[in-house]
């Protein structure tokens, strides 16, 4: 217990909680990330963005990473898709070093990166055809995904006829058609408002639930990842390095009353302490004063709204 908050420790599991990390430990492995580092060059110099990461995710364990702006969440997620060479360490799937792209790892990014032309359907089915699937096999599998995602009455619609949080549920049919080992998600839900978010978070669990896939989501928003984690990644910038790795303490399954649990508000409580440490009023004076000795002024120096 916190004494100064009356919240219990975001350390402190229930029985069930306890056996399910357990059970979850005790599943295999599928991905591995061994001393991981990653220095860009850059004309002005070099950039540590990732430096010694190292964690592992077992099967249809869902991770979020999370951290400060510039701690290399991006840089993480585009090496675990093999976008992007790493400068250190290693990176194993299922005990295979990554070395490039794979239908292995299913992307999903927070742009709409759908093809404006297709249909939803066909945009489902276009991993498979370049696969050489047939075009009936294709359909019927996309058909399966689209009903999943709750879409099957709009396969024939265009992604402009789609709203955000739907295009974001057929990019995660087309990931999914694949039948990825590790679904790779980088802030999905990002450009959505608050109310489609909130439904995205609750049916990308239902998906979770009913589908052999591990999830890997970065997110910059403290609730979504506690919602959504069974453990947080918790970076901190300048190097990129794993601060901590936090077993999120709320019992599934989850709802949105869990936003307001002890477990919930607690592991909030440690996530805010880890990512926006509190700064003394002198450094948030000398914040303000710089933010005031930027701006230029545009308007009259006698014709003040003060
Ligand atoms: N192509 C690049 N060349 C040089 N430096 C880079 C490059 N990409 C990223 N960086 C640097 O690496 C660090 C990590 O960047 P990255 O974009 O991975 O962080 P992030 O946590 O995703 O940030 P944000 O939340 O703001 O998107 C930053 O210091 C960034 O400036």
């Amino acid at each position: 217990m916190d004494m100064n908050t009356n919240l219990p420790s975001y350390l402190d599991q229930s029985e069930a909680v306890k056996n399910r990390f357990d059970r979850l430990k005790q599943r295999e492995v599928i991905l591995e990330v061994k001393q991981l580092g990653k220095v860009y060059k850059t004309a002005k110099g070099e950039v540590t963005a990732l430096k010694n990461i190292n964690f592992k995710t077992h099967r249809r364990e869902f991770v979020c990473v999370i951290g400060p702006s510039g701690c290399g969440k991006s840089t993480l997620i585009r090496i675990l898709a093999g976008l992007e060479p790493h400068t250190s360490g290693d990176v194993l799937l299922d005990g295979k070093p990554v070395t490039g792209p794979g239908r292995d790892r299913g992307m999903v990014f927070q742009g709409y990166t759908l093809f404006p032309w297709l249909s939803v359907r066909k945009n489902v089915m276009f991993g498979l055809e370049m696969n050489n699937a047939s075009a009936d096999e294709a359909g019927k599998e996309a058909d399966m995904w689209l009903e999943l995602v709750g879409l099957e009455k709009f396969a024939n619609a265009y992604p402009h006829e789609l709203s955000g949080g739907m295009k974001q549920r057929v990019a995660i049919a087309r990931a999914l058609v694949n039948q990825p080992r590790i679904l790779l998600m980088d802030e999905p839900f990002g450009a959505l408002d608050a109310q489609s978010r909130a439904k995205m978070q609750t049916h990308l669990l239902e998906i979770w639930r009913n589908v052999d896939v591990t999830i890997l989501f970065i997110t910059h928003d403290l609730d979504e990842a506690i919602f959504l984690a069974d453990r947080i990644l918790v970076l901190k910038a300048h190097p990129g390095e794993v601060q901590e790795l936090i077993e999120v303490p709320v019992p599934r399954p989850r709802s949105v009353r869990d936003f307001t649990s002890p477990e919930f508000l607690a592991t909030k409580a440690r996530l805010e302490a880890l990512i926006h440490p509190p700064k003394t009023l002198a450094e948030k004076d000398a914040e303000d004063e710089a933010i005031t000795q930027r701006m230029i002024r545009f308007v009259n120096i006698e014709d003040n709204v003060e």
